[in-house]
């Protein structure tokens, strides 16, 4: 595992942060496990949330039990692993088994559309994983109860298909023992996004046939490093990322091209946008983006050549490296790297939504073809909107795309037969709302982040509310065509979506900054639409 430093700033940021760091001891009372680092504040927080240190160890103990779970499951054939997971519940088991090449759907959504599309996949061979922390998150809580009544509906008993992993204690642990699933319980010391080497990130993985014994010992060879003044790649990154940052470069574009690690960079995201966006400070790391040499970016290349920053390393290194790295950065920006105090605030006014009679749409101030325009704007067109929403962005601030839509739609887009490959991509990007990010890149020097909604909710959505106030919001919401209702409970997946959109835009408005939410009345057509718009504006 190497981190190098390939540009002279961040060298000497680096060494500068680096040199306060060793001076405050900070790598030995890391490793101590000393609660203290971040300030009184955080202490109680960081008391409960050092576990991941020892995670390569500790994890072991799960691995005999995970080898009896994988091997009972691929003995009944239960060979579709679906995890019900949000934000750190589920980012890493998605990287785990994009690297190691193993199927595994991953429900972290409540567009009606997508939790369609895995609740059509053969129930015979279905083994659903339900991962939540905390216990009580609504669409983990949404999904399980829509997959306990498809597996009684079939006439199978869902104790034989659903593995549950969360904390001792929690809402979810009383549910899964009274129903009789089987039990995972989680190191309970270790927070949600740090919890990759933990049994969220391991049970799923392991499930879907992934070598999660690997991912430790790849861990388990940095963890003797981290405790180390010099030659500590922890430290090293960590020093990178906050001394860049206090010096200005605060938007992190990570460039993965040449890695064999597939998807780091979302986990990557939620980690340090989570960690680090709070009381007004914080890295905000682009996802997807090329660097364009503005001078508030820091490029960190993951087994890389380019970059101002190289990281390079297996994958169960590479998440210990870069936990350990935002607990520094969190160090040296002064806040708490382990709380994650505004993403209540959406989920507090969803709920106040749902409990309303009807929710609260508003009318258009324009619509343009198949799209709706909610919020202030003096634009007469799609194109005059995006526009005027991207001169909206400050000098050092960014406009933040959330689209609360089906993440695999553009794959029902028609290819023609005989298309090879670059043209069946090409198909599929211009049906793809994620173009739209790139689109809207070509037409700013500002950063554009891209998020689905509501996933980007438990990853950006702290620093976009808690963060720089900086930010620029353009929501995109759909209609739906053929909704998903939710047993036991008064709503449906799709008014749920949406009042996780209204909750998080009255979250933004608050704050006063820059909002428009589009709604497009019919989703293929807005796409394409809001894709041609984004060439005009
Ligand atoms: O694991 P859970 O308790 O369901 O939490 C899932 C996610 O929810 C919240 O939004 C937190 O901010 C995330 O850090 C967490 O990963």
């Amino acid at each position: 595992m190497t981190v190098s430093y390939r540009e002279e700033g961040v060298a000497e940021a680096a060494s500068s942060a680096a040199g306060r760091l060793v001076a405050d001891g900070v790598p030995a009372r890391l490793a101590a496990g000393d609660p203290t680092l971040w300030g009184a504040d955080a202490e109680a927080v960081a008391a409960v949330r050092l576990g991941w240190l020892t995670l390569p160890r500790t994890s072991r103990e799960l691995l005999p039990e995970l080898g009896k779970l994988a091997e009972r499951a691929r003995a009944e054939g239960l060979t579709n692993v679906v995890l019900a997971g949000m934000g750190g519940s589920s980012l890493a088991p998605e990287v785990i088994c994009a690297t190691a090449d193993v199927p595994l759907t991953v429900l972290d959504t409540t567009d009606p559309g997508q939790v369609r599309r895995a609740l059509e996949e053969p129930l015979d061979t279905t083994i659903l994983v339900v991962a939540s922390k905390s216990g009580s998150t609504v669409e983990t809580d949404s999904h399980l109860r829509v997959y306990e009544e498809l597996f009684r509906e079939a006439g199978i008993d869902p104790a034989g298909r659903i593995v549950v992993v969360t904390d001792p204690g929690s809402p979810l642990e009383r549910t899964a023992v009274d129903a009789g699933y089987p039990v995972v319980l989680a190191a309970p010391d270790v927070g949600g996004r740090y919890s990759a080497l933990s049994a969220f990130g391991l049970v799923p993985s392991a499930l879907a046939g992934a070598d999660v014994k690997r991912l430790l010992d790849d861990a388990e060879e940095v963890l003797p490093l981290l405790s180390l003044d010099t030659g500590n790649p922890g430290l090293d990154l960590g020093a990178a990322l906050g001394g860049a940052a206090l010096a200005g470069r605060d938007k992190l574009i990570l460039d993965d091209r040449l890695s064999s690690i597939s998807g780091l960079p979302e986990w990557i995201e939620q980690l340090v946008a989570e960690s680090t966006g709070k009381d007004g400070v914080g890295i905000l790391p682009v996802v997807g983006a090329e660097p364009n040499g503005a001078r508030d970016e820091l490029v960190v290349g993951i087994d890389s050549d380019d970059g101002d920053v190289r990281v390079e390393g297996p994958l169960g290194a590479q998440f210990l490296i870069w936990e350990y790295a935002t607990a520094v950065a969190g160090l040296l920006l002064e806040i708490d790297p382990f709380d994650q105090p505004n993403v209540a605030e959406s989920k507090a006014s969803t709920a106040a939504l749902l409990d309303m009679e009807a929710l609260p749409l508003g009318e258009p101030v324009l619509v343009d073809g198949p799209v709706e325009v909610y919020g202030s704007t003096s634009a007469k067109d799609l194109p005059g909107v995006l526009s005027e929403l991207l001169h909206a962005v400050p000098d050092d601030g960014y406009l933040a795309v959330m689209a609360y839509l089906d993440r695999l739609s553009a794959f029902d887009v028609f290819v023609p037969d005989g298309a090879d490959f670059e043209q069946m991509t090409d198909a599929w990007m211009a049906a793809d709302p994620a173009t739209l990010r790139a689109l809207l890149a070509l037409r700013t020097d500002r950063p554009v982040t891209f998020g689905w909604g509501p996933r980007f909710l438990h990853s950006t959505g702290q620093y976009h509310k808690g963060g720089p106030q900086n930010g620029v919001f353009l929501l995109i919401t759909g209609a739906v065509a053929d909704d998903v209702p939710v047993p036991g409970r008064p709503y449906t997946l799709g008014e749920l979506q949406l009042a996780q959109a209204l909750g998080d835009l009255g979250a933004l408005l608050q704050r006063g900054r820059p909002t428009v939410r589009l709604h497009l009345t019919d989703r293929a057509a807005g796409v394409a639409y809001l894709l041609e718009a984004a060439q005009e504006a």
